[in-house]
């Protein structure tokens, strides 16, 4: 059964890792989408060669998420486009590891800008155009277990992902009357290009693959079935609410 035949799917993000993943499992369960993506013009091609190759239509629209603009033009082309938006994937994110008592002024500044301005704007664009449209839609951001829990390198990172977490149930509130659901899912540790460098230390990644009861870090592709679920009527009901993908690794504790 495809879950999205006949939606446009917006997903930020989408040259590679979890955004890419959503991005062709939208496209194999029926939706034209738009992506955006800040550098990898590469992959971006490759990843709306691959959607159409399923049979559907995809732009790829380049732009730093943490430029409110860059909201503005995504959702502007994909209407160019596609005619319309139906679901929001506010997924583009950094994570450049750090230790808390020397980190830079500047790299705490980029990586809020990026993961909390970033998702902020694109949803407030997507939310826009929903409500003008008048038939709904469907906003899922990309949080993180770490929403729910710090990390020693991460003390920029970990409260983006509550605020995206948190914007979630604030927007849910806020535009329910629209018709619009909002919600997040929140991954444990997938294997992508964010973090291929911390994972290359060998004891690090034992480490974190123990912690994980199903026994084995996550792929992107492990998001795409709970993002393309939430974004589809099958969670008509599901708005609000924070979905844990993270193969049993937060509720491990001894
Ligand atoms: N991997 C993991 O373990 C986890 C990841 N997450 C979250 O998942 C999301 C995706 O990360 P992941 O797939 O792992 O990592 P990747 O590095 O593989 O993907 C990041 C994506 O975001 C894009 N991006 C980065 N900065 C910007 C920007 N300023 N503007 C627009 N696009 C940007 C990148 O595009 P380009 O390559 O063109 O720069 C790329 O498409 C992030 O929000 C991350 O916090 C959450 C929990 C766990
Ligand atoms: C980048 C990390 O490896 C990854 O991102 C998160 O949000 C979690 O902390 C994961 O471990």
């Amino acid at each position: 059964m495809k879950l999205l035949e006949g939606k446009t799917v917006l997903v930020t993000g989408a040259s590679t890792g979890i955004g890419r993943a959503a991005a062709i499992g939208a496209a194999q369960h029926g939706a034209d989408v738009a992506i955006n993506y800040a550098h990898s013009d590469g992959p971006a091609l490759s990843c709306v060669a691959e959607i159409e190759a399923l049979g559907q239509r995809a732009i790829a629209v380049k732009g730093d998420v943490a430029d409110p603009q860059t909201a503005q033009d995504l959702v502007g082309k994909a209407v160019e486009a596609f005619g319309k938006v139906d679901v929001m994937v506010s997924n583009a994110g950094i994570c450049p590891f750090h230790a808390f008592l020397d980190m830079p002024v500047d790299v705490v500044e980029r990586t809020f800008k990026v993961n909390l301005h970033g998702a902020y704007f694109m949803v407030q664009a997507a939310a826009q155009q929903m409500v003008r449209q008048g038939h709904g839609g469907s906003i899922v951001a990309v949080s993180s277990i770490s929403a729910l829990v710090g990390g020693e390198y991460q003390t920029h990172y970990t409260p983006t992902k509550a605020g995206v977490h948190s914007l979630m149930q604030s927007t849910a509130i806020a535009l329910g009357k629209h018709g619009i659901r909002c919600n997040s899912v929140l991954p444990g540790t997938i294997l992508t290009e964010i973090n291929k460098d911390d994972l290359a230390d060998v004891e690090k990644r034992q480490y974190m693959e123990a912690r994980t009861p199903l026994g084995r870090l996550g792929q992107p592709e492990d998001l795409a079935g709970p993002i393309v679920f939430l974004a589809s009527d099958m969670a008509a009901y599901v708005t609000g609410a924070a979905l844990l993908v993270d193969g049993g690794m937060y509720v491990n504790l001894q």
